[in-house]
């Protein structure tokens, strides 16, 4: 079965958790053929290609979009291979921390004197990219054209929400909240199963009655279009037991105090994350 082409061809940079999820989007959307650089992954769909190195990708080849999808601490070592490619298209990073400016001038530093200034886009997506789910927040400077924008749209709309912001300083607080944020989520139904076990349930019946309950919950926010204090409302009876829960929950000093400091800790990483770090 041939399947159409509605998007793009991309070089991935990187092909683990995330820029596999975004990989495994584009690819139910209709990719055109594309490289895909990785070390680890076995094997991509055939027309597309995986290469070992950033070294292996061929000269002729010709992407709409370079994406980079290294961990930051590792994307100095490609910079010198991938910058050619940044001349005849522009670099959407997905790096927690990185700046624009700061990737710039790591490629600019592998052209000869004279090149043209590459164009870095900055995005802060999700792992729900995956399943067409995710939620991706794009920066892009000045330089950037609205062609490119709008081409960063379409492959990030392929995969979920897109959001754009104009201070790119904006990024470590998404990058908290949206980028950081599915691992809050698995976090509560991994503890709502755990406590559920500890408090006498078969491990089964706790497994899906904790997943189910964040899955259940997260697509009624999003189908009924109902605030989530509103949705909250509507489970707490007054004077029943979802009160008691809340009243521990909602205390100043548990859940409000506890996710400010947790979001803050993410996006202070991400600022410490902007400038070359030894690889850990
Ligand atoms: N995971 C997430 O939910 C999100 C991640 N991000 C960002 O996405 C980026 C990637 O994160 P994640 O997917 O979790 O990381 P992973 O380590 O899972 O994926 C990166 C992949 O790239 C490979 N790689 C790196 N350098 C090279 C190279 N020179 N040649 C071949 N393969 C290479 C890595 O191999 P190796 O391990 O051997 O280096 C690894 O397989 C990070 O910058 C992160 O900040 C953004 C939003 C969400
Ligand atoms: O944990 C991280 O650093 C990356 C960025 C957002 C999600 N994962």
């Amino acid at each position: 079965m041939t399947q159409t082409t509605t998007l793009p061809p991309v070089l991935l940079v990187g092909c683990g958790n995330m820029g596999g999820a975004m990989l495994d989007g584009w690819l139910k959307e209709g990719l055109a053929p594309s490289f895909i650089i990785d070390r680890h992954r076995e094997s991509v769909p055939a027309p597309h290609h995986l290469v070992r190195s950033p070294d292996d990708v061929p000269d002729d080849f010709h992407p709409a979009m370079i994406v980079l999808a290294t961990k930051p601490q590792k994307v100095d070592a490609v910079m010198a291979a991938i910058a050619p490619f940044a001349l005849r298209a522009p670099v959407l990073s997905v790096l927690a921390g990185r700046t624009v400016a700061g990737l710039s001038d790591a490629l600019a530093d592998q052209l000869p004197a004279g090149s043209p200034v590459p164009v870095v886009i900055r995005a802060m997506p999700n792992t729900p990219c995956s399943i067409g789910q995710g939620m991706t927040v794009c920066y892009a400077p000045p330089i950037a054209t609205p062609a490119q924008r709008m081409l960063c749209t379409r492959l990030l709309r392929a995969v979920g929400d897109v959001a754009w912001i104009d201070h790119e300083d904006q990024m470590d607080m998404v990058t908290a909240i949206s980028g950081s944020g599915p691992a809050y989520v698995f976090l509560l139904a991994e503890l709502m199963e755990q406590v559920g076990v500890a408090g006498g349930l078969p491990p089964e019946l706790a497994r899906q009655i904790a997943r189910q309950t964040v899955a259940g919950a997260g697509a009624l926010m999003v189908r009924s279009g109902t605030d989530p204090a509103l949705l909250r409302r509507n489970v707490t009876s007054p004077g029943g037991t979802t009160q008691k829960a809340l009243e521990v929950l909602m205390a100043p000093d548990a859940w409000p105090a506890t996710l400010a400091t947790a979001l803050k800790a993410a996006a202070h990483r991400s600022r410490e994350l902007s400038g070359p770090q030894p690889v850990s």
